[in-house]
């Protein structure tokens, strides 16, 4: 089977397994998912918060992550994984077809003949989608295949190598943890995960675990290539210079999540990730033509863990008072700004207040 990339609207990538076959798992929402104004109707009671957030700090994730409850042998899940019915999903994880994502495949993006057919795809799938798979990539699928491995082999390895690597509010060198909105979220998810910051500020070599350390480097290499050209594709299919997204800093800072969904004993209360948007700034930056579609993962019901992959491609996050906003290109009489112009600190203020929901934070930003 071929290696697959699938995209979500923020120029972030990922790569679940190495087979398509496991990418319905990220399925698009059957039932409508939670308005804001609905979750705060739905707004647990202080006193059951209290109960809540007592389970969760009693989880002592540094000596065992959502694995480790897996490898106990249990049947039940604690309770503070249970979502609320609305959240749950009813899908099942499904068979080829892949629920119709778009597929775009780049094997013939430099041919004159072929490109604007490409392009053509690719706005279509990122204006109505937010969300596509892109294949004949030209990453080697040894290179797949070894960083699948490393990611498996780094949350297989024992507890206390990999609580080495705790930390709740890291945002540079290497980051492991179990969910990372376990204090912010209403119900938790079935997964651990590992975050490795590459950019700008890249985790010194010597952080990154030994199991996946030259995995972790040759993938960013690769993905990276494969960011720059599906940006400048974007570019090209809103109709300005190729290099223009990638200059208003699309790609500056580059997260890699190697993320780990064990087996779930009662997977139909719970989710193996929480329904999100990816934050990015592409939907902004492009003037909402591009949008950011919801996703979450079904928990995990299968022996075998998954493994995912992810490289997140983001803006300049350093810099608080960093101003984005539509390119100045696409905004005329005619076509005038849907969003204002804002700075970073605003765009993370508001994420998080949002529960790590771009969603609703590309509304607040409206115009
Ligand atoms: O595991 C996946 O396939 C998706 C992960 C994801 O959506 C994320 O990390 O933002
Ligand atoms: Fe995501």
């Amino acid at each position: 089977m071929e290696p697959s990339f699938k995209k979500i609207f923020s120029s972030t990538y990922y790569i679940c397994n190495t087979s398509i076959y496991e990418i319905p798992q990220l399925c698009r929402p059957s039932a409508p998912l939670l308005t804001n104004r609905r979750r705060e109707m739905a707004a647990v009671s202080s006193s059951a918060e209290y109960n809540r957030m007592k389970e969760v700090k009693e989880f002592d994730e540094t000596k065992m992550g959502v694995k480790g409850l897996t490898d106990s042998g249990i049947t039940t899940i604690p309770k503070f994984f249970v979502q609320m019915p609305e959240v749950r999903s009813t899908l099942k994880p499904c068979s080829e077809d892949h629920a119709g994502i778009p597929l775009i495949d780049l094997s013939r993006m430099n041919s004159p003949d072929h490109r604007p057919r490409i392009v053509d795809e690719l706005r279509e799938a990122a204006k109505n989608w937010g969300f596509f798979q892109v294949i004949n990539h030209g990453v080697p699928v040894a290179v797949l295949n070894k960083t699948i491995e490393s990611i498996k082999s780094f949350h297989e390895q024992p507890q206390e190598l990999k609580a080495k690597h705790y930390v709740r509010t890291e945002q540079s060198g290497v980051m492991y943890a179990t969910n990372n909105d376990l204090f912010r979220s209403k119900a938790a998810s079935w997964h651990d995960f590992v975050h490795v910051w590459m950019s700008p500020e890249p985790a010194d070599v010597d952080q990154i675990p030994d199991a996946c350390r030259s995995e972790i480097v040759a993938w960013d290499k690769e993905a990276t290539m494969v960011a720059e050209t599906v940006a400048e594709l974007l570019s090209e299919g809103l109709g300005v210079a190729a290099g223009k997204l990638r200059e208003a800093g699309l790609l500056f800072t580059k997260t890699i999540a190697g993320v780990y969904y064990p087996f779930c004993p009662q997977p139909d209360l719970t989710l193996g990730l929480n329904h999100h948007t990816d934050p990015g700034v592409l939907t902004i930056i492009s003037n909402g033509e591009y949008i950011s579609v919801e996703h979450r993962v079904l928990a995990n019901s299968s022996n075998e863990p998954r493994i995912s992959i992810v490289e997140f491609f983001n803006m300049d996050k350093r810099v608080e008072s960093c101003r984005y906003g539509p390119l100045p290109e696409l905004v005329t009489p005619e076509s005038p700004a849907r969003y204002r112009n804002f700075t970073v600190k605003e765009f993370h203020d508001n994420f998080f207040s949002k529960g790590l929901d771009s969603k609703s934070l590309v509304e607040k930003l409206m115009v």
